[in-house]
Formats: structure tokens, sequence, C-alpha cells
């Protein structure tokens, strides 16, 4: 059992500073609804109706990436979940957010700007070090406590997840606490056959798994990381192209990505077809071994859909993190959805996790209730199937 407080714990009426994690997909600029923006503002509503008085804290993309946007489109997306206002307010730490702050009565809200325009909030320090950092000094004694919903970021030793509950009353949100108990409960059950779907566009928060989830007796890899181990079995894919996700992913994980396909690659199924839109604006398909390296791709192929989704119908348990493609642009969703739908055919026991893989359930109409859990964490949950120590959980434990 956790022993960390909750937000039942809480006396009516406080000023809290609260921790969520809007993190969403940007499209050309636009930031598009997900899953995370309708539980967090079950999160807000309830905290609003016990007559709290709410600065939200959440970060958006990474420095440098398109999708390092300030959060004015998340205020609304929020807003219109919760019918009601979100202020908006262009400032994490300054004279500005400390007047909106002031101003902020009971049963309002307002959310502050993308931490990570702040320097101190990304760098992974103890959670003494950010304590110490002029951020949490600054906006700590302006609340009465602090609650962490964030349970996507749990995995992130960053400033607005580690260092409040060191000088401030800390407790969970009711996201956090039922993500933290959901996931570390499916690392005690035990399964005859465990098939494992590892998509999507985080090379380092994947390997680890592939490492150490001995249980698991097949990983079908797709996505950017799916290519990047196509690239290292020696195939001319997983090059940046038209986007720059690939070039340093491999920099960066090369050696490990090698190692990896050395160590288990028994355990390893790769894609064996890959899809692209090609002069005419279609999806097409070619086989790994004709590909030429020119060419930017966006889903794995049918054949490979039908191999993956043999190895779903086969299993007991099944752990979907990341897509397969570009599932977003429904030409290229077949590998995502293909799988998706295979488990929802099966009675095995599954679950998806990811922020934005998540979001393929509704998008395409795939009965929620055929999945034993739908996670909205991609890299947290992977982290607690490990059993890899959450430093939002171990700091949020310090406190209770
Ligand atoms: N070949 C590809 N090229 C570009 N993007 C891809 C490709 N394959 C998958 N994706 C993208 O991967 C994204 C999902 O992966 P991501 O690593 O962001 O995981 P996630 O499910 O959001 O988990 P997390 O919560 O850790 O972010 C999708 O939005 C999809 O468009
Ligand atoms: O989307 C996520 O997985 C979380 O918000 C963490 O984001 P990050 O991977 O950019 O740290």
């Amino acid at each position: 059992m956790p022993s960390f407080g909750t937000v039942e714990d809480l006396p009516p009426e406080q000023r809290l500073l609260v921790r969520l994690d809007l993190n969403a997909p940007v499209e050309e600029g636009v930031v598009k609804d997900n899953r995370r923006f309708s539980r967090h503002a079950e999160t807000v509503e309830r905290l609003l109706d016990d007559g709290h008085a709410l600065a939200l804290l959440a970060h958006q993309g990474r420095p440098g990436r398109d999708t390092f946007v300030s959060l004015g489109q998340h205020a609304e997306i929020l807003a219109d979940h919760l019918d009601r206002e979100v202020e908006f307010v262009a400032d994490t730490f300054g004279e500005e957010a400390l007047e909106a702050i002031d101003d902020l009565a009971g049963g309002e809200v307002l959310l502050l700007e993308n931490v990570r325009m702040c320097d101190e909030e990304l760098p992974e320090k103890t959670p003494e070090e950010h304590a110490e950092s002029e951020f949490v000094r600054t906006l700590a004694p302006e609340f009465d406590a602090y609650v962490n919903d964030a349970y996507s970021a749990a995995h992130r030793a960053h400033a607005s997840i580690v260092g409040f509950p060191l000088v401030m009353d800390a407790y969970a949100g009711p996201v956090m606490e039922t993500e933290y108990t959901a996931n570390s409960a499916i690392r005690e059950r035990e399964f005859d056959r465990v098939t494992m779907v590892l998509g999507g566009t985080k090379a380092e928060d994947l390997i680890p798994v592939i490492e150490r989830l001995e249980g698991v007796d097949r990983f079908c890899l797709g996505g950017i990381v799916g290519e990047l181990f196509l690239r290292a079995a020696g195939h001319d894919v997983g090059y940046d192209v038209e986007s720059d996700l690939f070039d340093d992913q491999w920099d960066e994980n090369r050696e490990e990505i090698k190692e990896t396909l050395e160590t288990h690659g028994d355990r390893l199924v790769l894609a064996s077809d890959l899809a692209y839109e090609d002069d005419a604006g279609e999806r097409a398909e070619v086989a790994v071994d004709g590909v030429e390296k020119e060419t930017s791709f966006l889903d794995v192929g049918s054949d490979t859909v039908a191999t993956y989704a043999d190895h779903v119908s086969e299993s007991d348990a099944v752990f979907v993190k990341g897509a397969l493609g570009v599932f977003e642009d429904e030409r290229f969703s077949d590998g995502t959805v293909g799988v998706l739908r295979a488990i929802a055919d099966t009675d095995c026991f599954s679950v998806v996790g990811g922020g934005d893989t998540s979001r393929a359930i509704p998008m395409y109409d795939l009965p929620e209730d055929a999945f034993s859990h739908v996670s909205i964490a991609g890299g947290a949950y992977v982290a607690a199937l490990t059993g890899e120590e959450l430093v939002a959980i171990e700091v949020l434990e310090r406190d209770g």
C-alpha cells in the first residue's frame, strides 16, 4: 500500500499548487486534446468543488522541439472539459504569476506557463537541489499545500515534480493515486505467455524495458523505435528524412540498441514491411529488404500487422507502449489499430499505455472495456512495470 497522503486528507478551502501532466500532441502549432485533459479535469473539478483555490503547473514538449509551446491553448482545452473559466498566466514564477496567484479566490483556477520554459525545471537533480531552486523557493510560500497528479511524469526528477514536496505539505492527486495503484498491481501478476508491443518515439525509455522485463516472451517493435532497431540490424531505415526524430536518437542510443539486439534478439520481432506515402498521396508498402534510405516511413506494413496480431492472439497478456505508426493520420493507422483490434478480439489481460497512444482507442471507436487497463502514462507506466522506483512517489512518501 502506498504511504503517501491523498487529496482526501486535505482540509477544505486551501490554496493549492497542483502539478498536472497536460503534455499533448502538437500538430502545426495546434495542441490536440488527449485523455490527459479529461482525466485531470476530473481532479480539478473535485478540488474546486471543495472550495480550494488552484494554481496549476504543467509542461509541454522539450526546448528545441516543435512541440515546445506555450500553455495558452491547454488552458482553453481544459476550460472546455470543465465548462468553466481557466485563467492562463504567461509566466511561471515572476511578478505576473505572483500577482495572479495573489488575486486567486477559493473555487477559482489558473494555469501557469509551461514549466519547461523555466531554466531550473529540467536539469535532472536531486530533490534536495531542486528544493533549493529560486522557482521552488518563490512559489512554495504562496500556497498551503502541493498536489501532484502528474503520474505520467512521475519518472522525471524535475523541479516541479520533486522540489516542492520537500518544502511543503504534499499530496497525491486522484490520477496519481489510481494510476500508481493499477500499474504497480500489474507487476505482481503472473502470466504464461506475454507479448509487449513497443513503438512511438522514445527509444531511451524503451531499451531498459527490453532488458529488464525477462518475463516477456515477445517484443513486437514499431514506430521510430522499431526503425532504429531495423537500422541496427543493417536495414536502410531509421534515418532523418522528413523528421528529425531518428539521427540524434541513433547517435545517443546506438550502442545500447545494438547490444539489446544482440543479447535479446531471440525475443525481438522486427517489422518485415513498412508503409509510406507515395507520390499520389496514397499509402504504399515495401518489404524492409527493399527499402531506400530516402523514404520517410509512417507505419508498419500489412504483413507485419498480421504477424503481430498472431503473437497477440497466442498470448494471455499483452502490454502496449507507443504507437506502431502515425495513427493520427488514418492512412497510417493500420499498425496501431490492427494490434489494438487484435487485443480487443481476444480475452487476454491487456494494458495500453502512452499519452498519445491511448488516444487511438476513442479515435478509432475501439471498445474501451475490451482492455483491462488504459494508462495515460507512457514512460512512467513502463518504469512501474520494470519495478523502477518513481521519483515523484518517493518524495510524496517522504512527506506522507
Ligand atoms: N514512423 C513514425 N514517424 C513519426 N511518428 C511516429 C511514427 N510511428 C509512431 N509515431 C508517433 O508516435 C507517437 C506516440 O509515441 P510516444 O513515444 O509519444 O508515446 P506515447 O504513447 O505518447 O507515450 P508517452 O506518454 O511516453 O509520451 C504517436 O503520436 C505517433 O504519431
Ligand atoms: O508525455 C510524457 O511521457 C510525459 O509528459 C513526460 O514527458 P517527457 O518524456 O518529455 O519528459
